[in-house]
C-alpha cells in the first residue's frame, strides 16, 4: 500500500509556528478527516503536501515522491478543491472545465466524455453552457469540485467540501467520495468542521493543534471504544470537544 508520510515537519510564518513536528501517515484509499480549530494548521498541511510550500524541517512523502522535488509530478496526481474555489466567473461551466482539461492534458473528446459525465453526477447537465457569476456558492463548488475529479487523480485534497453544499448534494457527495476509495482506492483526505460528515464519510482522523498532531485513530477502533458515546450512539463531537478540553486544561 502506498503512503503520505509527514515526519517531524516544521513550518513557521514570521513569528507563527503553522505546522510544529508533525507526525502523519495517511495510507492509500484512506478516506481522511483533517480537524482542528480554525489556525490548527489544517490548510497549510495540505499546501505542504502539495510543494505549494517548503517546511523548514522534517519529511514529507507522497507516495515515494518529494513534493518540492517532485512538484509537477505529486501535482499531476492531486485532485485539489480549495477554500476559495478559483472559477473564472466569466466563463461558463464547460468552458471552465475545457481549461483546466486542457492543463492537464487530458484530449478533447476524452474531456468531453469525462465532464459529461460529471455534470451529470452532480446534477448540473442543464447548467453547462452558463456562466459561472450568477451561480450559488454550493454550485460553484460542485464545479470546483468536478473540476478537481477531471483527472481521476489518485489522491484528492477537498477543504471543506461540503460547506455550502444543502443535504441531498452532501449526501450523493459522500457517496461518490466512498465509491471512488473504495472502488479505485482513491486517497481523499478532508479538512472540515462539519464532525457528523466526518462521522459519515472518513475511515481515519487525525486532530490537529498549533500544528500538531494530538489525536488519529480510526472511526472503526472510536465506534467499538464506549467512551464517547451520548444515547448509546458513538459520538464525534463528543471525543472532539473531549480532546480540545483536556488539551486546553493542560
Ligand atoms: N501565508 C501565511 N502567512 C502567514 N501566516 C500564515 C500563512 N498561512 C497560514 N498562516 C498561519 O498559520 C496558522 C495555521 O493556518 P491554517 O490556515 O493552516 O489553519 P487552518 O487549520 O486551515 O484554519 P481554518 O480552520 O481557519 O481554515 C495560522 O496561525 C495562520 O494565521
Amino acid at each position: 500500500m502506498k503512503k503520505l508520510i509527514f515526519e517531524e515537519v516544521t513550518k513557521t510564518f514570521g513569528v507563527v509556528k503553522a505546522i510544529d513536528q508533525l507526525n502523519l501517515q495517511i495510507t492509500e484509499g484512506d478516506v481522511y478527516g483533517l480537524l482542528g480549530h480554525n489556525g490548527s494548521g489544517k490548510t497549510t498541511t495540505l499546501r505542504l503536501l502539495l510543494g505549494l510550500l517548503e517546511p523548514d524541517r522534517g519529511n514529507i512523502s507522497v507516495y515515494g515522491k518529494h513534493p518540492i522535488k517532485d512538484g509537477d509530478a505529486v501535482r499531476r496526481i492531486c485532485g485539489v478543491l480549495s477554500e476559495d474555489v478559483g472559477l473564472y466567473e466569466p466563463l461558463s461551466v464547460y468552458d471552465n472545465l475545457m481549461y483546466y482539461a486542457d492543463i492537464y492534458g487530458i484530449s478533447p473528446i476524452e474531456s468531453n466524455r469525462r465532464i459529461d459525465e460529471l455534470l451529470g453526477q452532480f446534477d448540473l447537465s442543464d447548467k453547462k453552457h452558463l456562466p459561472v457569476k450568477g451561480f450559488s456558492t454550493g454550485m460553484k463548488k460542485k464545479v470546483a469540485l468536478i473540476r478537481a475529479m477531471l483527472h481521476k487523480p489518485r489522491i484528492l485534497l477537498l477543504d471543506e467540501p461540503t460547506n455550502g453544499l444543502d443535504p441531498v448534494s452532501t449526501a450523493d457527495l459522500r457517496n461518490m467520495l466512498l465509491e471512488l476509495a473504495q472502488e479505485r482506492g482513491t486517497t481523499i483526505i478532508m479538512t472540515t468542521h462539519n464532525l457528523e460528515e466526518v462521522q459519515k464519510m472518513c475511515n481515519k482522523i487525525s486532530i490537529l493543534r498549533k500544528g500538531q498532531n494530538i489525536f488519529t485513530n480510526s472511526i472503526e477502533a472510536l465506534k467499538d471504544s464506549s467512551n464517547y458515546r451520548a444515547h448509546g450512539q458513538f459520538r464525534l463531537e463528543k471525543l472532539y470537544m473531549d480532546i480540545e478540553k483536556e488539551r486546553a486544561e493542560n
